[in-house]
């Protein structure tokens, strides 16, 4: 025990030196090398970063040159067209495609959306389309893929088209590209016509003589077109065409490769291309062929294309990819080339402040020119910290807004106009109304600009809308991104970036747009500078090849003057941002798209048809549900058809998330005759089956008569519904047309056929509903596939109501006075009077339905024969 305690004693005396082994401290002596190693090295890498990050220094790539022209001499042979020209069709075009998957197809459609044309996609089959309506013929100009199908046409078919063409003086305008045949010539049948097959073309250029070149420069020479196999047709001159294209085959004879038929032989007016729209210059040629052929309703802008640069990311960006002083000097002087270019010009440069500073020495002195030479430029908000707006509330964003704010302030930065961008559109669309509130607040934002609306993909189709008062413009994309800094690395090589600006992407989107606004990053100025070139080079070769006039304009005048081009777009289309994989990263985090609910079934009407009725026979089922019913909604919510529209997606969707019912079901009757109903509800819910009610229009007519005579609205106080329909005041002409229009069934149903497939739409026999509910609800619930259900034993005849009413509990349930009124029959007079009104229509109808196979109502086969 005693040596034990000793020992302890003797511990606590020793000094407290850890056993070290001699082998680790040699070891250790290694450290203070280590650490001057360290920082060595950290000298040379951190404080000279270039050594760590080579520096590109820009290459020198070899600009556009324009082809051999004769510039110096203007033709301006093309032709102008006033408004009675075009008043015989609609704008809208048709396009008889081969099928509807076919790839030149979808480039048409793809020239066509890109340049905001109307049009309707057909095949052909047995029967034409419906060319006319009972004033007026449906469309501006028809566009065949491929011409053989035109010259192949059953004769029957050949002269409805023909005769169409003639009485409303709508040209063709279609395609002869070369045959698997072998080089060969012919002569096209009835048209005086000799084409050669399987050519090459040389030295193609618009012809100074035609009247179709309008963007397109006559006379400049393509020597060669992109690919330049023997898939040409071209045409021999005569008198009868007008050569549009000329060119030389491989012997150097002319020849046209587009021509103009004059219709001096049928009457028949045609431009016809010898080759497909995947040439560049036929694509030229072909949006100027529209703008005669549809009498300028389809891309008619005057020839003023406002081009709008943004540089985004000022002082954003990691380490060796921002730009130095030298950058900077080159942007000023970039600047400068296309302010001689496009008249005005001016770079606009979006800062974020929290990032000033933080590159390495020689972005840092760059961060410093830039501001040094702030006054060269126009600037406009970004996020304090890029911040990704829909993230966050109305509070913050304002907050960090304001410390940019004041550091563009501190830093002289001139903010001129009241425009900003959000970092990677955050919060623009989908909408996150906060973002709008707080620019309003901070910086009295008025315009801003997307390209995710409607959606990035496809470009052509992008488009402006304005919310909370804000005016959001597209905006176009380049091809180039924060990481697109040096010529060898862009994503498909070199020859990628310049096949966009030589007759690609970029070219096309200036050429369609009067109004292009381009996003850049300031990394695309750094390095191999490739967004000056990228500009520098489309600029060069639209002057060479087109008659545009380049212009810049400040944000704000350029907002008013896009949607005085395009008012229709001032209103936005809600979509469902979840179908889109870009929309759901940006969304707020208040939607979640797991438990999103939205209709998949509409009852869209028309009005008093018994909409009510079948709406609430079909909610008899367990497994389908509808709309809450808010305070200040009527009975239906008409979303799609009206005011309502404005209170946005989210507004809507809230409405439906009451249950997982398999149907979910927004009926609202004025959905029907609504001009934009269908376009708006295709594009929230494209999925969705469409139930119609097609009663008799006579006794609809009569219905909306007697809905007011028992509102006792002053306007049918004392009137019969003869005295209405005479009535020539206004409000008679306003109740006149409430009662008629919405019975012109086949002008209604063709607006919902051009979203809507015909196999999503089920059409119900009005009289049928009436006098056999169960019978038209059991059949609609098997077409949902719904499981099976006894309608029957729940809907049965109220004799005092007069009509069938549900069983609830037991009881007869009916709807309210206002559904099912009992008032005197139509008079024979009165309905052979709206049978004649409504004739036309019913013809139309008939016609239609027949087209697409759907059922005819009986009414409707024998009211044919009546009037
Ligand atoms: N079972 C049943 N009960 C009541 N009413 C029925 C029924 N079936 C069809 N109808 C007919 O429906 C007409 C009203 O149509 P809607 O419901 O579409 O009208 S509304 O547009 O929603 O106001 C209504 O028009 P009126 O008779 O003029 O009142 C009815 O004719």
């Amino acid at each position: 025990m005693q040596i034990c305690r000793c020992d302890v004693n003797i511990v606590h005396h020793l000094p407290m030196v850890p056993y070290i082994p001699t082998r680790l401290l040699k070891g250790l002596k290694v450290i203070p090398v280590l650490i001057l190693l360290y920082l060595i090295l950290y000298y040379l890498l951190v404080r000279f970063p270039d050594l760590e990050r080579p520096r590109y220094r820009p290459q020198r790539i070899v600009n556009y040159v324009c082809p051999s022209s004769d510039h110096g001499q203007e033709y301006e042979h093309y032709e102008t067209f006033s408004q009675n020209e075009s008043a015989l069709t609609e704008s809208r075009i048709l396009v008889l495609l081969e099928n509807v998957l076919s790839r030149h197809g979808r480039l048409i459609t793809h020239m066509l959306n890109a340049s905001k044309c109307p049009y309707k996609i057909d095949t052909f089959s047995k029967n034409l389309p419906l060319l006319t309506t009972s004033t007026h013929g449906r469309y501006s100009t028809i566009i065949i893929e491929n011409f053989n199908r035109y010259l192949n046409l059953p004769k029957w078919n050949r002269q409805l088209l023909d005769k169409y063409s003639q009485d409303y003086k709508v040209p063709i305008v279609s395609f002869l590209p070369g045959r698997a045949q072998f080089f060969s010539n012919s002569k096209v049948r009835g048209m005086n016509l000799t084409i050669w097959h399987n050519q090459k073309a040389l030295n193609i250029r618009f012809s100074p003589s035609s009247i179709i070149p309008y963007i397109a420069r006559p006379n400049v020479i393509l020597p060669f077109p992109v690919s330049d196999g023997r898939e040409w047709t071209l045409f021999e001159d005569s008198i009868n065409f007008e050569s549009v294209v000329v060119v030389e085959d491989i012997e150097g004879k002319r020849r046209a490769a587009v021509i103009r038929d004059k219709g001096s032989v049928d009457g028949v007016e045609k431009i016809i291309f010898g080759h497909n729209l995947t040439e560049w210059i036929i694509g030229m040629g072909f949006i100027d062929a529209l703008r005669w052929s549809t009498k300028c309703r389809c891309g008619c802008h005057s020839l003023d294309r406002f081009i709008q640069i943004d540089i985004d990311d000022i002082f954003v960006g990691a380490r060796g990819t921002r730009m130095t002083s030298d950058d900077v000097e080159a942007l000023i002087q970039s600047q400068d080339k296309l302010r001689n270019r496009i008249s005005n010009f001016s770079y606009l440069l979006g800062y974020s402040g929290a990032f000033f500073l933080h590159g390495d020495d020689l972005e840092d002195e760059g961060d410093r020119m830039i501001i040094e030479k702030a006054a060269n430029f126009m600037w406009f908000p970004h996020m304090w910290k890029h911040n990704h707006p829909q993230d966050h509330n109305e509070s913050f964003l304002e907050s960090t807004m304001i410390m940019n704010k004041q550091f563009g302030e501190m830093n002289n930065l001139r903010v001129p106009f009241e425009y900003a961008i959000s970092p990677q559109h955050g919060g623009v669309y989908p909408v996150h109304t906060a973002l709008f509130n707080a620019w309003k607040k901070v910086w009295g934002v008025k315009v801003t600009s997307t390209e995710e609306y409607p959606h990035f993909r496809p470009w052509g189709k992008r488009k402006g809308f304005i919310h909370r008062g804000i005016e959001v413009l597209p905006r176009q994309t380049c091809g180039l991104y924060t990481h697109t800094q040096l010529f060898h690395l862009y994503p498909g090589g070199i020859k990628k970036l310049t096949s966009l600006i030589e007759g690609g992407d970029l070219f096309w989107t200036i050429a369609l747009n009067p109004i292009s606004i381009f996003m850049t990053h300031q990394q695309n100025y750094a390095h191999d500078r490739l967004a000056p070139y990228t500009f520098e080079n489309v600029i060069s070769f639209l002057e060479c090849w087109t008659r545009f006039r380049l212009r810049w304009e400040d944000p704000i005048s350029v907002a008013d003057r896009y949607f005085h081009l395009f008012p229709t777009e001032k209103n936005p289309i809600w979509g469902n941002p979840c179908m889109d994989e870009r929309h759901r990263s940006i969304l707020p985090p208040t939607l979640n798209c797991s438990n999103l609910t939205l209709p998949n079934l509409l009852v869209v009407g028309p009005q008093k048809t018994g909409t009510t009725a079948l709406s609430s026979f079909l909610q008899l089922h367990p497994d389908v549900s509808t709309n809450r019913i808010l305070e200040n909604t009527f009975e239906e919510i008409q979303f799609f058809s009206g005011e309502n529209y404005e209170k946005g997606f989210d507004w809507y969707r809230q409405l439906f998330n009451n249950g997982s019912s398999k149907i979910v079901m927004d009926k609202s009757a004025t959905y029907w005759d609504s001009t934009e109903g269908p376009m708006r509800a295709f594009a929230l819910i494209p999925f969705a089956k469409i139930v119609v009610i097609l009663h008799d229009p006579i006794l609809r007519a009569y219905s909306w008569y007697n809905h007011l005579v028992a509102r006792n609205e002053s306007i049918v106080r004392g009137l019969s519904m003869e005295d209405v329909l005479n009535g020539d005041t206004p409000a008679a002409k306003k109740i006149r047309s409430r009662c008629i229009s919405g019975g012109r069934y086949a002008h209604h149903l063709d607006r919902w056929l051009q979203w809507f497939p015909p196999s999503q739409f089920h059409l119900i026999d009005g009289s049928e509903l009436k006098e056999n509910p169960s019978e038209v609800v059991t059949n609609l619930a098997r077409w949902l596939q719904l499981s099976p259900f006894d309608f029957q034993s729940l809907i049965k005849f109220n004799p005092k109501k007069g009509f069938y009413c549900k069983i609830v509990s037991g009881h007869s349930s009916c709807l309210g006075a206002s559904k099912g009124r009992s008032y005197p029959p139509i008079s024979p007079i009165l309905s052979s009077r709206l049978c004649s009104i409504f004739h036309n229509d019913n013809i139309a109808l008939h016609k239609m339905l027949l087209n697409h196979n759907f059922p005819v109502p009986t009414w409707l086969s024998s009211s044919l024969n009546q009037c």
